[in-house]
């Protein structure tokens, strides 16, 4: 059902957290839409459509933007709360404004309201609206389900470290293995509420899309669909890194980009053997303290191998001086951004090390990139136990007392992926991986059939 027939009648809103990680799948979901018939409004706030790339030629997803707003900080509400709270404000007041703008301009014929399952209040406009609303999930169904356990009470939180919780079709997880948002609750105790409240509307939404894939997580789906349908439709990543079945507009018209990516990388990949270069990226937030920074600077030295490495902003880095001064050396070189799935689809990508955020993950598996996991915070700590123990993908690196990861256990980490034969198995799991991946978003795979079963209720409905 590839089209490029633009219809009238079926149009939706989709609403992205406005956080990198969030607005990416959400942008790449759309775009599958829109090539299946569905026409697509995103909303954002004004600040966060500066981020959004629109080439001239996309006339296929419209942006319409809300004002931003700012609501009053008091000592109560941490940084976090403080965002989520302006955002609800923008949206809260700013999206009815537009559906009854938008209903009155015969073109646009709204069904449904499309939201990320943070931001489950969306499903009181849609309703107010008279609209449909369909929720998605951003993180790993093995993540969400611990939400979803912790909400009904059925999570016991283990007191040490190496007591196993069992939860029914999920891998044994012990302490740090669960999203550290539980076990750490006293630092922002509004994610945790966030995260929990994922599932306020689970029951109410008339769809719950999971950007994720059966083969993927086969067990826990199935748990999942057992309490609520679901729609697996996942790995919402640009169609010309995985299936390459969306042509030109559908595919590159829409992104949202970091100002100054740099392209120089692409070119210094090109010298590189394959396999040789680990590339290396902590995703859109992390920052790592001083200390870790130059533990990882002084281990890439030590494994001997090129890499690759993204730091935000190198000038407040805290990288060695040394190091600084002489860049781009032989064997390393840094940049602020890039583009990520260019750089891990490079032949000479050898592995990658990641803080396992689940874009950064879903990306690898989806190119068949071995990984060193290094989780910070977040969903991070359980997709690393997925990545080295249940899918066999990569190894996940020990910190010491004080949490910083040595020198030494970098080599090892990075040697273990790069050699060997433990190396050569977990490569090959990559690649087994990476063929699912593209044949759940393939024509007639799963997710492909869960996306067309979604567009086939919103023309009817
Ligand atoms: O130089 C870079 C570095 C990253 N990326 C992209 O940035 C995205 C990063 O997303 P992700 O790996 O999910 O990390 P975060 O930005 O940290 O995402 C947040 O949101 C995710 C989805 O909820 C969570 O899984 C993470 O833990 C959370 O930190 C990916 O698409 C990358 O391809 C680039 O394009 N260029």
């Amino acid at each position: 059902m590839e089209t490029q027939e633009i219809s009238t009648k079926s149009h939706i809103l989709a609403i992205p957290f406005p956080l990198q990680g969030h607005i990416n799948p959400m942008i790449q979901l759309c775009k599958r839409l829109v090539s299946k018939t569905i026409n697509v409004t995103l909303v954002t706030t004004a600040s966060i459509s500066k981020s959004i790339q629109i080439q001239a030629t996309n006339n296929l997803i419209n942006i319409e933007t809300v004002p931003d707003s700012t609501i009053n900080e008091n000592e109560h509400l941490d940084i976090y709360e403080v965002f989520i709270q302006s955002f609800k404000a923008s949206i809260t007041t700013g999206l009815p404004e537009i559906i009854q703008k938008q209903n009155r301009n015969s073109v646009f014929h709204y069904k449904a309201i499309l939201y990320d399952s943070l931001i489950p209040w969306t499903l009181d406009i849609a309703r107010e609206q008279g609209l449909k609303g369909a929720v998605l999930f951003t993180q790993p169904c093995t993540v969400c389900s611990v939400f979803y356990h912790l909400g009904k009470g059925t999570l016991e939180i283990p007191h040490d470290e190496n007591t196993e919780v069992s939860l029914p079709s999920m891998p044994v997880l012990r302490l740090k293995d669960l999203p550290s948002h539980v076990y750490d609750m006293s630092s922002y105790p509004s994610l945790l509420r966030l995260l929990i409240d994922q599932f306020s509307t689970f029951e109410k939404a008339d769809w719950r899309l999971f950007n994720t894939f059966d083969k993927l997580e086969d067990e826990i789906l199935k748990w999942m669909a057992n309490q609520y349908p679901i729609l697996t439709i996942g790995p919402m990543i640009p169609s010309m890194y995985i299936d390459k079945r969306l042509q030109g507009n559908y595919d590159y018209g829409l992104s949202f980009f970091k100002p100054n990516s740099d392209e120089s990388c692409m070119k210094w990949l090109d010298t590189k053997e394959d396999h040789s270069v680990i590339y290396i990226s902590f995703g859109s937030l992390i920052n790592l303290v001083e200390k870790q920074m130059n533990e990882l600077y002084k281990g890439l030295i030590n494994t001997g191998y090129n890499f690759l490495w993204v730091v935000k902003d190198p000038k407040e880095s805290k990288l060695p001086q040394d190091f600084i001064s002489n860049h781009p050396t032989e064997q390393g070189l840094i940049v602020n951004w890039c583009a990520q799935l260019e750089v891990l689809s490079h032949r000479a990508i050898g592995c990658f090390i990641t803080h396992c955020g689940w874009n950064s993950t879903l990306e690898a598996l989806s190119l068949g990139v071995p990984m060193v996991a290094m989780p910070q915070w977040a969903d991070q700590t359980t997709n690393a136990k997925l990545i080295a123990d249940v899918w066999g993908v990569g190894v996940r690196v020990k910190s010491d007392e004080n949490g910083i990861i040595s020198r030494e256990e970098i080599v090892a980490c990075v040697k273990n992926v790069m050699e060997g034969e433990r190396g050569i198995e977990m490569r090959r799991n990559a690649m087994n991986l990476k063929d699912l991946a593209i044949e759940s978003v393939g024509e007639g795979g799963s997710s492909d059939k869960n996306v067309t079963d979604f567009v086939m209720e919103l023309l009817s409905s």
